[in-house]
């Protein structure tokens, strides 16, 4: 969850959240912040499934006072339970959501019987999750409930003591069963147990347009690769991560997702990377030889540039965004290139290239799924797949 904003805002996708230093300037992937499709609450109201409350705190916000308490629910989710530390607003906001009050909204989420993995002991990071039969692209891997919400005001506002004591207390409230899965996790010893868990395992979420830190104590065992062969996308209205694969699974290979934004250099992920989670970076785009190294950097570099003229300009051309998804396929930036997809359909939709505007808003489709969930801008690719001549961009680009 920090802010990883590098050169031009492109992307930023930091699953999980860091040290003290670092509490600051977070965000959330533009993703969990899209506006969920169809209404977001129920407008009838059931009856509030949060135990009673216990002590509460308060810090100021932006001039104001807000007070954080924990709302928990043994029964959510068929038992596995949730706890929220947030204020009292947001958890009625959330108790209304599909999550709590549509009884086939989480028909699909939380399933362990039969993993496409297995976990394992790997030489130098920690336990982490291994294919157990080949992946393709589109492959479901997890659809969960976290188990942990914790409010961003509360993590960043609240006294230390104070936030210590409401994310214990957040613990104890679990079930036995989720409460132990949060043991197991793993974290740096650092200040409090329960506070450093949350620390090294919590991905950042949108949940009514505000931030939310949530843990969910399987998807935790997913380690870093600058170059993930796996991707994550939530929905704010069933509470659900989803982890999908992005590339082709071989069986026996780690299934992995990028911990930071993958378009930084590659010293900047060695530090951040060292600074958030203390462990030295040795995927394959870190470990590379420095010659070959630099020339992934000037890729990335490449990329930072021609998206920052798209961003500034009058839009791309179909050359300059089919030149951004060569360098993104060179790069293996797999798990990144669902908006280049985009800017292709919509830059040969202005040109009125029917054919490529058909074909890069069917992948811009399909991979915005996995990487985006369904969103607005899917909807508008969706159109662009049908018929791109009776899209506006359609013949739009004056030459
Ligand atoms: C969310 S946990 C991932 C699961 C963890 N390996 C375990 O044993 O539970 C994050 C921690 O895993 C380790 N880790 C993750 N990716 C790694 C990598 N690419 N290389 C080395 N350690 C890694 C680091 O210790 C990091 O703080």
């Amino acid at each position: 969850g920090q802010r990883l904003v590098y050169s031009g805002d492109v992307c930023s996708s930091t699953p999980l959240i860091l040290s003290d230093d670092q509490r600051h300037g977070l965000e959330v992937r533009d993703s969990f912040t899209q506006a969920p499709l169809g209404p977001a609450i129920a407008t009838n109201s059931s009856e509030s499934p949060w135990k009673p409350q216990g002590e509460c705190f308060t810090t100021p916000v932006d001039n104001r006072t807000e007070t954080f308490c924990v709302f928990s629910s043994q029964a959510f989710a068929d038992g596995r339970g949730i706890s929220i530390l947030t204020t009292p607003d947001r958890a009625e906001y959330i108790r209304r959501l599909p999550a709590f009050v549509e009884p086939d909204a989480l028909s699909g989420a939380n399933s362990h019987l039969s993993p496409p993995y297995e976990e394992r002991e790997l030489p130098g990071r920690g336990r982490g999750l291994i294919a157990k039969k080949t992946l393709h692209r589109g492959d479901q891997i997890f659809a969960d409930t976290p188990i942990l919400v914790g409010d961003e005001d509360a993590l960043f506002g609240l006294e230390k003591n104070d936030w210590i004591t409401l994310i214990n207390r957040a613990v104890d409230e679990l079930p036995p069963g989720s409460k132990e899965m949060f043991w197991n996790l793993y974290a740096r010893p650092k200040s409090d147990p329960a506070s450093d868990r949350f620390d090294t395992n919590a991905f950042a979420v949108g949940v009514e347009e505000h931030l939310q830190y949530v843990v969910f104590p399987e998807m935790s065992l997913i380690n870093h690769d600058c170059r993930p062969n796996a991707v994550y996308v939530f929905d704010p209205r069933t509470l659900t991560q989803y982890v999908h694969a992005m590339t082709t699974i071989p069986i026996g290979t780690e299934i992995t997702i990028t911990y930071v934004n993958p378009l930084m250099p590659r010293q900047h992920r060695l530090k951040h990377l060292y600074s958030s989670w203390r462990f030295n970076c040795s995927c394959s785009a870190c470990g590379l030889q420095a010659n070959i190294s630099l020339a992934s950097d000037s890729r990335l570099n490449q990329i930072i540039d021609l998206r920052r003229q798209i961003d500034q300009g009058d839009g791309a051309s179909l050359q300059m965004a089919e030149t951004l998804i060569s360098l993104y396929e060179q790069e293996r930036l797999y798990a990144s290139i669902s908006d280049v997809y985009q800017i292709a359909a919509l830059s040969a939709c202005s040109e009125g290239q029917r054919w490529s505007a058909i074909k890069y808003a069917r992948l811009a489709v399909e991979i915005g799924l996995l990487n985006d969930g369904p969103d607005e801008r899917s909807l508008l690719m969706k159109a662009l797949a049908e018929e791109p001549e009776k899209e506006p961009c359609w013949l739009k680009r004056v030459i």
